[in-house]
């Protein structure tokens, strides 16, 4: 069984939470509080930027070209494709430029992105992919289950979200790296496994936790 695969599986019950949560189906039924949306939007803008820190890491520590030119091509992705869906629904929702930026990261935005790097730093690929891939690959298979809704796609406010997480150009990020990590596992130790299994359940944990947060819009409690 190829190794993202075994991580999925025991992943699974935490990732099915995730789908399942309220946030989740509301952008799917269009039902959310568009005063979620705002708030989860301006905090996913700043997550990401810390998301493709990790990845422009990723670019510098990669042993070899193919490796280097996927983390660019992913980074390239989300400065650009994903971080413009963030911008141009904050100019719809009447977010300036300015505030999406000055955005204060909330606990769970901060204690996401600090573990996601703090595992990157410790210096292997296989480590730091492990640490992004439930971001890449759950809003992937959240975005193809939304899109199933039907109207979903076609919403006024959230369609656009669903769309671009469904789309293949989003998906093949997701897809580069589970085949990147799927490669680097081959050869590894059962020990050494189990800890990049480890990483990418608690990623998993605090993807579920964003979601959560978002839709209670937790800010600090002083
Ligand atoms: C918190 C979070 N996780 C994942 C993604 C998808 N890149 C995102 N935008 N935000």
């Amino acid at each position: 069984m190829p190794f993202s695969e075994r991580i999925r599986k025991s992943a699974d019950p935490i990732w099915k939470a995730s789908h399942e949560h309220p946030f989740v189906q509301g952008i799917g039924h269009g039902t959310l509080d568009i005063e979620s949306f705002k708030f989860f939007m301006a905090q996913d803008y700043k997550y990401l930027i810390e998301y493709s820190r990790v990845m422009a890491m990723g670019t510098a520590l990669a042993p070899d070209l193919e490796t280097m030119s996927g983390f660019a091509e992913a980074l390239d992705d989300t400065l650009n494709m994903e971080m413009d869906l963030h911008r141009s629904y904050a100019e719809r929702l009447g977010i300036s430029r300015e505030e999406l930026e000055a955005t204060v990261p909330g606990p769970v935005t901060l204690a996401y992105s600090s573990y996601m790097m703090a595992e990157a730093q410790k210096g292997s690929i296989a480590e730091l992919i492990a640490a992004i891939l439930p971001c890449a690959w759950s809003y992937y298979e959240i975005g193809l289950e939304l899109a199933k809704i039907p109207g979903a796609t076609e919403h006024e406010q959230y369609g656009e979200w669903v769309r671009m997480y469904a789309s293949d150009e989003f998906g093949e990020i997701g897809y580069w790296l589970i085949r990147k990590l799927d490669e680097l596992a081959e050869g590894k130790t059962e020990a050494e496994l189990d800890r990049l299994e480890e990483i990418f359940l608690n990623t998993s944990r605090y993807e579920y936790m964003f979601w959560d947060m978002a839709y209670k819009r937790e800010k600090w409690p002083v």
